[in-house]
C-alpha cells in the first residue's frame, strides 16, 4: 500500500532509481573480484550453488532419503541423510529384525538360511537384493538387503549393508523412534535366539596381551522351577520377587538405587542351592557369571571381572563361607600372609581380596554400571558369615534351602518317576516328618532303584521307604546312643563334683557326720 500523500511508483521506476547510483560502485568491484579472487572461490560458491538447486529438484522428482546399515568391518556408509552408525550390534540386531519381518511375510519366497553363531540352529534372513516392506506407525518403509563388490589393491570386497528407504518428510520419525525401535525388537530377537551363557573367571595372574577375564560355555542346565524340588509357597515367592525385579526398571531408577538385587541361599549341602541358580537363570534368561574368589588377586581385579559382565546376568559366588577368609580381621590376614610376601606365600600368589573389596564389589559404585543383575551367594554355613556381608539390602532376600519336605518330595516324585499320587506318598510323607533326607538324597535313591528296577513307580517308592525306615532306626540309634551317653556324663559329673566335695571319702564312707547338728 502506498502512503497517503505519496505518488505511486512503478517498480522498474524505482529500481532504477534506487540502483542505477549503486550499480556504478558494484560493477567495478565485480569485475575486480573476478579478476583477482581465487578462481577456487568461484567454482566453490557456483557448485554449492548448483548442488543446491539439484537437490531441491531431486526432493521433487524423489523425495526419498536412504539410510545404510553396514555389516560390521565394512566401510562406514554415508547416505543422503548423513553417516549412519556402524557398531557391532547394529547390523546384527536389523538383520535379526528383517528376518522375522520376512518370515512373517507370506509372499517373502527367497530366504536364506544361515548357521546361528550360538548353538547348531539355523538363521533365516533376507537374501542379498531382496526387499521386505515395513510399516511404523502407519508410514511405509522398505528395506534393501544390498551387495557392494569393488576392488583395492588388486582385490575383491564384498561389502554387505541394510538399506533403509523412506520419504524425507519422515526422516525425524524414522531416525528417532523407528530405527530404535528395530534395534530393540533386534536384540530381543537376538537374545531369545542364543543360548545363555556360563562363565567362569580366569586367573587374575594370566596377563597377557589378549587376556580375557572371563571364559564361558553354553549354559544348557535342564532344571526349571517346575523341576526344583522345595516348599510351593517359598518357591512362588522367590518367583514373584524375580518376576518384580525384572519389571522394575523405572522404580531402580525413580528410588535412586542401581538395578541389582542380592540373593543369598543357605542350608546344608545337597539341598538344591546350585539347582536353585540355574533355575533361576533359566526363569529370567540371564548368563551366569560364576566368580571363583581364590583365583582373584586383588581387590582391583575383582573390580575388572564386575566391569567385563554384562547386564541380564547372574553373579555367583558359591560357598562364600569357605572361598576367602573375609572376617574383615585385615592384620590377622596379613600375618597369616607374613609381613614380607606382600600376599605370595610359599613363592605361590594367593587372593588379597578382602571383605571391603567384596562388600565393594556387591554395592559400590562400581556395580551401579550395566544395571540388571543378580548376585547370589551360597553358603552351608549362615552364622559364619560376617554380618555386614549379608545385611538386608546387600543380600536382599535370604533363602532358606532345607530339608526335604513333603512338598518337595512330591516333585521330585514327578521329575523322576512322573507319578503325581501313590499309595506309598502317605508312608513317605509321614516318614519325611521324622528324618532328615535332603532332595540330593532323594533324588539319588529314586535314580538307582530306577536304574536298578524296571522303572515302575511302586518298587522305586519301596526303596524311598525302605531308605527312610533305615534312616530313622539309624537315627533312634543315634538318639539312644546320645541320651546314654549324656546319661554317663551327667552321672560322672555328679561323682565328680561329690568328690570335690568330700575328696577323703569321709562323708560317703561315714566315718563323719554329715552335719554338726546331727551330733547334738
Ligand atoms: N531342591 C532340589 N530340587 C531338585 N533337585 C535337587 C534339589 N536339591 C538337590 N537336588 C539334586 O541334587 C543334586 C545336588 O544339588 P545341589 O548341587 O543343588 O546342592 P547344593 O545345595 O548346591 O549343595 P552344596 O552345598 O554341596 O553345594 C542336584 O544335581 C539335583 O539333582
Ligand atoms: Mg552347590
Amino acid at each position: 500500500m502506498a502512503e497517503p500523500g505519496k505518488a505511486v511508483v512503478p517498480w522498474r521506476q524505482w529500481a532504477l532509481a534506487n540502483f542505477s547510483s549503486l550499480w556504478f560502485v558494484l560493477a567495478p568491484l565485480a569485475s575486480l573480484l573476478a579478476a583477482y579472487a581465487p578462481r577456487r572461490l568461484f567454482q566453490t560458491y557456483f557448485n554449492l550453488f548448483l548442488r543446491r538447486r539439484a537437490r531441491r529438484l531431486l526432493n521433487v522428482v524423489d523425495p526419498y532419503a536412504t539410510v545404510d546399515i553396514s555389516e560390521p568391518g565394512a566401510e562406514v556408509r554415508y547416505s543422503r541423510y548423513g553417516p549412519v552408525s556402524d557398531d557391532d550390534t547394529t547390523y546384527e540386531e536389523t538383520k535379526a529384525y528383517l528376518s522375522e519381518k520376512a518370515c512373517s511375510q507370506e509372499d517373502a519366497r527367497e530366504l536364506r538360511a544361515e548357521g546361528a553363531k550360538d548353538g547348531d540352529g539355523l538363521v533365516i534372513s533376507i537374501r542379498d537384493g531382496q526387499d521386505v516392506a515395513d510399516e511404523f506407525r502407519g508410514v511405509s518403509l522398505w528395506w534393501t538387503s544390498v551387495v557392494d563388490e569393488d576392488v583395492q589393491d588388486g582385490r575383491r570386497h564384498k561389502r554387505r549393508f541394510l538399506r533403509l528407504t523412506f520419504h524425507l518428510s519422515r526422516r525425524r520419525l524414522v531416525v528417532d523412534e523407528y530405527l530404535p525401535h528395530v534395534r530393540r525388537r533386534g536384540r530381543e530377537i537376538l537374545f531369545s535366539n542364543r543360548r545363555r551363557r556360563l562363565y567362569t573367571n580366569n586367573k587374575s595372574l594370566d596377563y597377557h596381551y589378549d587376556y580375557k577375564a572371563w571364559s564361558y560355555i553354553d549354559f544348557d542346565h535342564p532344571t526349571t522351577f517346575d523341576t526344583l524340588a522345595m516348599d510351593m509357597a517359598k518357591k512362588r515367592a522367590i518367583m514373584e520377587d524375580l518376576d518384580a525385579f525384572r519389571s522394575s526398571k523405572e522404580f531402580y531408577r525413580r528410588a535412586g538405587k542401581p538395578w541389582k538385587r542380592g540373593y543369598l541361599l543357605h542350608g546344608p549341602p545337597g539341598t538344591g542351592k546350585s539347582t536353585m541358580i540355574a533355575a533361576m537363570a533359566n526363569y529370567l534368561d540371564y548368563d551366569i557369571y560364576d566368580v571363583e574368589l581364590t583365583v582373584v588377586n586383588t581387590n582391583n581385579d575383582l573390580r575388572k571381572l564386575l566391569i567385563e559382565t554384562t547386564s541380564k546376568s547372574i553373579i555367583v559366588i558359591e560357598d562364600i563361607d569357605c572361598t576367602l577368609d573375609l572376617t574383615g580381621d585385615r592384620a590377622r590376614q596379613r600375618r597369616r600372609r607374613g609381613p614380607m610376601n606382600g600376599g605370595y606365600d610359599d613363592g605361590r600368589p594367593r587372593s588379597q581380596v578382602t571383605l571391603s573389596g567384596l562388600l565393594n564389589f556387591i554395592d559400590g559404585l562400581w556395580s551401579a554400571c550395566g544395571g540388571e543383575r543378580i548376585v547370589v551367594f551360597t553358603t552351608n554355613h549362615v552364622d559364619k558369615l560376617d554380618p555386614a556381608l549379608i545385611r538386608r539390602g546387600r543380600m536382599d532376600m535370604h533363602i532358606e534351602m532345607s530339608y526335604c519336605g513333603f512338598e518337595a518330595f512330591k516333585t521330585l516324585a514327578k521329575n523322576y518317576l512322573d507319578v503325581d499320587e501313590h499309595e506309598l506318598f502317605v508312608a513317605v510323607e509321614e516318614m519325611l516328618r521324622e528324618v532328615k533326607l535332603t532332595p540330593a538324597d532323594v533324588a539319588e535313591c529314586l535314580m538307582t532303584a530306577r536304574r536298578a528296577g524296571s522303572g515302575e513307580p511302586s518298587p522305586c517308592l519301596q526303596v524311598l521307604v525302605q531308605e527312610l525306615q533305615k534312616r530313622a532306626e539309624e537315627k533312634a540309634e543315634a538318639e539312644a546312643e546320645a541320651k546314654a551317653r549324656a546319661e554317663a556324663e551327667a552321672r560322672a559329673m555328679a561323682e565328680a563334683d561329690a568328690t570335690e566335695m568330700d575328696p577323703d571319702g569321709l562323708i560317703s564312707h561315714g566315718k563323719i557326720e554329715k552335719n554338726s547338728e546331727d551330733k547334738q
